[in-house]
C-alpha cells in the first residue's frame, strides 16, 4: 500500500503506548508523558542510518577498536503545538541535537495549514531534518513544513508522526517522495472535520489540556 519511505513502526510498546493515548479517559499528565516516550521509541527507528566512525577505547582489560557517531549534524522541527510534545523524548536520546519551530495551525474551515511562526537555527542548511507533529491528518501541515524547510537548502528531512491517516500519507508521498516517514500507527480514514478516525482526538489540545 505504501513506499519503503514509510516506516510503520508496530513494536509491541509502541502500540501499548499508542492505545493509551486514545482513551478518552487518559488525563493531560499521562498523555504528555506517553507522547514524549513515544518520541523516543520512534526515534531509536528514525535514527538507524546515523553514521559511525571507529574509535580506539581502553577497557580496563584491553584496547579495541569500537564505533561510535560520526558527529552528524541534526536537528528536530516540532510544528506547533502538539509537535512539541515530542521535542523532550528525542533530546533525551540526542541531546546535541539543536530544535528549530514552525508555527502552524489548521483553519477549522478550510483545513488548510496557516503559518504564524519560525525559528530556525542558523545552520539548518547544513543539518539533517527530523519534522515533529503527532498527527499527519491530511497532511496539509506536515507538507507546507516540508516545503518550508527545504527552502533553507535542506536536503535530508524526515517526518516523526504518532498517527497517521491514509490521505496524509499519499500527500507526503505525492508532495515529497524524498522524505522518510515514521509512524506508529496508520488508522482508518478522516471524519468530516478531517480528524483521524479512530485517531486520540486534538493531540495539541489533549498535551496542553486546553478543552
Ligand atoms: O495533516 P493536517 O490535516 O494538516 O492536520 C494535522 C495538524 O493538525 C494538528 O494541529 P492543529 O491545527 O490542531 O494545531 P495545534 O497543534 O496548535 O493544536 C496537528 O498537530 C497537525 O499539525
Ligand atoms: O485527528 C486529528 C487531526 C488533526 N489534528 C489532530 O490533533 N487530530
Ligand atoms: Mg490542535
Amino acid at each position: 500500500m505504501f513506499n519503503e519511505k514509510v516506516h510503520i513502526l508496530d513494536h509491541p510498546l509502541l502500540q501499548h503506548k499508542v492505545a493509551i493515548l486514545r482513551d478518552e479517559n487518559t488525563g493531560v499528565k499521562e498523555f504528555r508523558e506517553i507522547v514524549s516516550e513515544i518520541a523516543a521509541l520512534e526515534c531509536y527507528e528514525a535514527t538507524r542510518d546515523l553514521p559511525l566512525e571507529d574509535v580506539e577505547i581502553k577497557t580496563p582489560i584491553a584496547t579495541g577498536t569500537f564505533k561510535q557517531l560520526a558527529g552528524k549534524k541534526l536537528a528536530i522541527v516540532p510544528i506547533l503545538r502538539a509537535g512539541l510534545g515530542m521535542v523532550d523524548g528525542i533530546l533525551d536520546l540526542i541531546p546535541s541535537a539543536k530544535v528549530g519551530h514552525i508555527g502552524l495551525y489548521r483553519d477549522p474551515e478550510t483545513h488548510q495549514p496557516v503559518e504564524y511562526y519560525c525559528k530556525m537555527p542558523s545552520d539548518i542548511a547544513e543539518r539533517d531534518v527530523i519534522i515533529l507533529d503527532p498527527m499527519l491528518a491530511t497532511g496539509g501541515s506536515a507538507s507546507a513544513a516540508i516545503t518550508f524547510i527545504k527552502g533553507y537548502g535542506c536536503k535530508h528531512i524526515k517526518l516523526m508522526n504518532i498517527i497517521a491517516a491514509p490521505e496524509g500519507i499519499a500527500v507526503i508521498q505525492k508532495d515529497h517522495p524524498d522524505v522518510e516517514i515514521y509512524v506508529a500507527a496508520v488508522d482508518e480514514k478522516l471524519n468530516d472535520h478531517a480528524y483521524i478516525v479512530p485517531g486520540l482526538g486534538d493531540a495539541g489540545d489533549r498535551i496542553f489540556g486546553t478543552k
